[in-house]
C-alpha cells in the first residue's frame, strides 16, 4: 500500500518534527534525496549540464541545495529565478559550489540544452494556475529534451487534489518528501509526475492516518477457494442486466463475473438478453423476466447482486432495481441502474452494503453536479458522493478512485487509456459483483475489482511480450485477460 497525505497534514507533521531538529535539517534531507535521485538518473554527474528552475519558496530552496550538491560533484549547474525573490541560503550554497544564476531571458535555451532540469517552481505551497513567468518556464521544462525531475510535486499540479488549472511541468520523475501527496496519485496531476520516488525525511511518526492510499498487488486479496468450497460457498452472484434495447452489456457483465471467480452466476433479464447470455456463457443459470414483471421471485439464492448494465431506465427497470435494493444483500449498482437512482435516491436508504460504480457523467446526474468539474476534482467528488449517498462509491475514469465514509480514499494504480471503450464498465461490474458475492467487503471488492480489471486491460493491450507495444482492445479482451491478471497476484 502506498500512502498519501494532504498538504495540511504534511505541514503539521513537518512542524512537529522540525521543532525537534536543528534548523534546516529537513531541507537538507530533502535536498540530499533529490540530488541522489538526479545523480542516479544522470549516471555520470561530472560535466553534466543541469538547470534549476527556482521559485521563491522552500521548494525552490530544496532545488537550489540539490543543485549545489550536483555542482560539488562536477556538474555545470545554472539556476533560473522565477520571480524577484529566491531562497537566499540555497542560492548562496549553489554559488559557493560553483553554480550560477542566469537571466530569465536565457532560460529557454538553457532548459532546451540541459541534460537534466530540476523543477523547483512550486511545491505544496503552490495554489491555482501557475502565474508568469512560472507558467512559461513550466512549458519550457515540459518540452525539454533532457530529463525533467520535479521537486516534491510537478509545479502547476495541486498537491492535495491533483487538479491542474493551467500550465504544469511534465516530469519524468517526481521526487517527493516524507509521504506521497494525493495529487501525485490522482489524474490529471498523476499524469504529470512520471515515476514517483519517495524520499524519507523522518516524518513517519508525526503523520496521521493517510487521506489516500494506493494498493499494491499484495493488498488485493480475492477469495481463494479451499478444499471445502462448493459453488455456493464460493459465492453466487445475481446479475440483473440487459433489456430489450441492450443485450451486450449483460453478456459482458456475466463474463466479468464468470472470470471473476463466482461459484455461480444467476442471470435474470428479458428473453433476448437471456438467449444471448445462454449462448455465450453456458455457465450462467438464467431466468427470464417477462415484460411488466417487477419482482425477482424464483431466481434462487444469491449472496450479492449486480444491477443496472443495459437494464434500461423505464418503469420495469425501476421496479426491478427496487426489488434488488430491498433485499438485505450487498448490491452493486452500475450504468442504467445509476440513472434510475438519480431520480430515486430514496432506494439507497438500506442497511446492507451498496456499491455504486459511476463514471463522471453518471455521478454528475447522481449529485446534480458538472461532469467537467468531477473529472478535474475526482477526489473531492468521490468523497462527496460517498458521504451524500451513504454508499461505497467507485468513480471510474483515468484514475479510478474509491471512497467509503470514514475511510481513506483508495486510488487504483492499474489501468490504461485503452480501457476507455464501450463495455469495459460492464465487465468491471460483473467482476466486482463476483468478489462481493465471494465475501469481500464493498470497499475491498471495489479495490480488487478495479485493480484486476485495469491490469487485465494492460495485459490485453500490451500483449504477451513486454516489448510488443500496445494495441486497441475491446471489452471482451479484458474478460479474456482476467485469468492472467489474477495469476500476477501473490494470493
Ligand atoms: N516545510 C518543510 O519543513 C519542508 C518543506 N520542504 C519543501 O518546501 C516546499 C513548500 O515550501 P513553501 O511552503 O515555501 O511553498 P512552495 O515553495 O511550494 O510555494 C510557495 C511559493 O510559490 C508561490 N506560488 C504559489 N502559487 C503560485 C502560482 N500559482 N504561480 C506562481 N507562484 C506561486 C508563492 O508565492 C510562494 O513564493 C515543499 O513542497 C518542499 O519542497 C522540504 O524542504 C521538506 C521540509
Ligand atoms: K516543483
Amino acid at each position: 500500500m502506498r500512502y498519501a497525505h494532504e498538504v495540511g497534514d504534511v505541514r503539521a507533521a513537518e512542524g512537529a518534527l522540525m521543532a525537534r531538529l536543528p534548523e534546516g535539517t529537513l531541507m537538507r534531507r530533502a535536498a540530499a534525496g533529490l540530488a541522489r535521485v538526479c545523480a542516479g538518473l544522470l549516471g555520470r554527474v561530472y560535466g553534466a549540464d543541469v538547470v534549476v528552475l527556482a521559485g521563491s519558496g522552500d521548494n525552490g530552496g530544496d532545488a537550489l541545495y540539490a543543485g549545489a550538491r550536483l555542482a560539488r560533484r562536477g556538474a555545470r549547474v545554472r539556476a533560473v529565478a522565477a520571480g524577484s525573490r529566491l531562497h537566499q541560503e540555497g542560492l548562496a550554497d549553489l554559488r559557493a559550489a560553483g553554480g550560477r544564476l542566469i537571466d530569465l531571458a536565457d532560460a529557454g535555451a538553457a532548459v532546451a540544452a540541459a541534460d537534466l532540469v530540476i523543477d523547483g517552481l512550486t511545491g505544496i505551497g503552490g495554489s491555482g494556475a501557475l502565474r508568469e513567468p512560472h507558467a512559461t518556464l513550466a512549458l519550457a521544462a515540459s518540452g525539454a529534451g533532457g530529463i525533467v525531475v520535479a521537486c516534491d510535486v510537478p509545479s502547476g499540479v495541486d498537491a492535495s487534489s491533483g487538479q491542474v488549472e493551467g500550465a504544469a511541468v511534465r516530469a519524468d520523475v517526481t521526487v517527493t518528501f516524507g509521504t506521497l501527496k494525493p495529487g501525485l496519485l490522482i489524474d490529471p496531476g498523476a499524469s504529470y509526475c512520471g515515476v514517483v520516488e519517495l524520499v524519507d525525511i523522518g516524518l513517519g511518526p508525526y503523520l496521521d492516518d493517510p487521506d489516500v492510499v494506493s494498493p499494491a498487488a499484495e493488498d488485493v486479496r480475492p477469495p481463494v477457494p479451499g478444499p471445502e468450497s462448493d459453488k455456493y460457498r464460493r459465492g453466487v452472484v445475481g446479475i440483473l442486466a440487459g433489456g430489450e434495447a441492450f443485450t451486450g452489456a449483460a453478456v459482458l457483465s456475466v463474463g466479468g463475473a464468470v472470470r471473476g471467480g463466482a461459484g455461480m452466476v444467476r442471470f435474470a433479464s428479458v428473453r433476448p438478453a437471456v438467449e444471448l447470455v445462454r449462448q455465450r456463457w453456458p455457465e450462467a443459470v438464467t431466468t427470464v423476466i417477462e415484460p411488466g414483471e417487477k419482482a425477482l421471485d424464483g431466481i434462487g439464492r444469491v449472496q450479492a447482486w449486480v444491477a443496472g448494465p443495459g437494464l434500461g431506465t423505464g418503469e420495469d427497470a425501476e421496479g426491478l432495481l427496487q426489488a434488488v435494493l430491498s433485499t438485505e444483500l450487498p448490491v452493486l449498482v452500475d450504468a442504467d441502474g445509476l440513472t434510475v437512482l438519480a431520480r430515486r435516491r430514496d432506494l439507497l436508504a438500506r442497511d446492507a452494503p451498496t456499491l455504486l460504480t459511476p463514471h463522471a457523467g453518471e455521478l454528475a446526474r447522481l449529485l446534480d453536479a458538472d461532469r467537467g468539474e468531477i473529472e478535474a476534482r475526482r477526489l473531492e467528488f468521490v468523497r462527496r458522493a460517498a458521504a451524500e449517498l451513504d454508499a461505497t462509491v467507485l468513480l471510474k475514469g483515468s484514475t479510478t478512485v474509491i471512497a467509503e465514509p470514514g475511510r481513506p480514499v483508495r486510488v487504483n494504480p492499474t489501468g490504461t487509456s485503452w480501457l476507455a471503450t464501450a463495455g469495459t464498465g460492464d465487465v468491471l461490474s460483473g467482476l466486482t459483483g463476483a468478489l462481493l458475492a465471494g465475501g469481500l467487503s464493498a470497499l475491498d471488492a471495489a479495490t480488487a475489482g478495479a485493480y484486476l480489471h485495469g491490469l487485465a486491460a494492460r495485459l490485453a493491450a500490451g500483449g504477451a511480450s513486454p516489448d510488443a507495444g500496445e494495441a486497441p482492445i475491446g471489452a471482451f479482451d479484458v474478460i479474456t485477460a482476467l485469468p492472467a491478471a489474477f495469476r500476477t497476484l501473490p494470493w
